[in-house]
């Protein structure tokens, strides 16, 4: 991936307390803050209902909060929209309108509509860098779906936004496709495009993102750089699979994370911090076993993904609110 964001500038969006509230009392976002760092993308990473695509229409302007302060390139969002609006790109989930128009006249429409002036250089480029340029003259209706969502993010670089929103980018396109798009997506913040995106895709951000902020119910439950997290919840898991079943754990395993399972064939390790400590446990693990003469025939171990992470979020957080 391409260079790493600039940590010390000063941040290109803040959310201070955002809250929406929906008519009839559904509290989609409660009390976020947030701050981006240009240059990053940032992955905003949560179930159906999470909150998502109302923090990105609150910063659009498509959704009116019921509380807190937004800024976005030092302006307030509320009091003085249109001088931060013509910087922010949005790729909304689904193409709604423009069907019937020309691939070329809907990119060249989404330009002028920031009020920029036509530049037939600029919306060639970008179609070219989207693989859309032989599709120019084709009606959007009669692409497929992966080329219908390379027009939607044509429209959101015509107009060269600092800060893009892709609201799920991947979400129903085939594994060649996503990766392609992660490509697209990489080469946008190598411009210097501060990206924020949505995603269902664990994957997703743990290919792309610099940072990683898990929302669930409207509240953020937490936001880290992608290696801090991995680092500070990863998790191994070792499992030896021993050559004669075991009645009891050996006495010089009392101080490891471990249990025994499946009868007594198998030794489980569950534990360290991803810091390598885990391995270093199930390396040590299977010295000690070796040393007392317990044969195994094989050790599968596996480092937790950001899903097992945030798996286990969402579960605490569901069980802290239901106490
Ligand atoms: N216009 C609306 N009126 C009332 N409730 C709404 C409205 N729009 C969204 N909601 C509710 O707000 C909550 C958050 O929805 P939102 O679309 O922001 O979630 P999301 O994280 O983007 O979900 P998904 O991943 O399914 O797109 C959901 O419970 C949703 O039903």
């Amino acid at each position: 991936m391409t260079s790493a964001p600039d940590t010390n500038s000063e941040p290109i969006l803040e959310l201070d307390g955002l809250t929406k509230v929906y008519p009839g009392g559904l509290t989609a976002l409660d009390h976020v803050d947030l701050s981006i760092r240009r240059g990053e993308i940032f992955a905003l990473l949560g179930p159906n209902g999470a909150g998502k695509t109302t923090l990105i229409g609150a910063v659009c302007g498509l959704v009116r909060p019921s509380g807190g302060t937004m800024r976005a390139f030092g302006h307030d969002l509320s009091s003085d929209w249109r001088k931060a609006r013509s910087r922010i790109g949005l790729v909304p989930q689904e193409l709604s309108t423009d069907m019937f128009e020309t691939v070329w006249r809907a990119v060249s429409y989404s330009r002028g509509l920031f009020g920029l002036a036509p530049d037939k250089a600029r919306i060639e480029e970008v179609l070219r860098s989207l693989s859309l340029w032989d599709k120019r003259d084709e009606q959007i209706r009669a692409l497929s779906g992966g080329m219908k969502r390379r027009v939607l993010i044509a429209k959101a670089m015509a107009h060269e936004p600092d800060l893009l929103f892709l609201d799920e980018p991947t979400a129903g396109v085939d594994v060649e496709l996503r990766k392609d798009m992660w490509r697209q997506i990489d080469a946008m913040r190598a411009r210097g495009v501060t990206i924020i995106l949505t995603t269902h895709y664990i994957e997703e951000a743990e290919e792309m993102a610099d940072r990683v902020g898990i929302i669930d119910k409207g509240r953020l439950l937490m936001v880290d750089d992608k290696d801090a997290i991995m680092k500070r919840l990863g998790r191994t898991e070792a499992y030896f699979t021993l050559s004669e079943p075991l009645a009891e754990m050996p006495a010089m395993l009392a101080d490891y994370p471990v249990e025994l399972a499946n009868g007594g064939r198998e030794l489980c390790y569950r534990g360290g911090d991803g810091t390598g400590k885990g391995k270093e446990d199930v390396a040590e693990i299977a010295k000690l076993l070796t040393r007392a003469g317990i044969d195994f025939a094989g050790i599968d171990v596996r480092d937790s993904t950001l899903e097992d992470i945030f798996v286990s979020l969402l579960e605490n957080d569901h069980q802290e609110r239901a106490a």
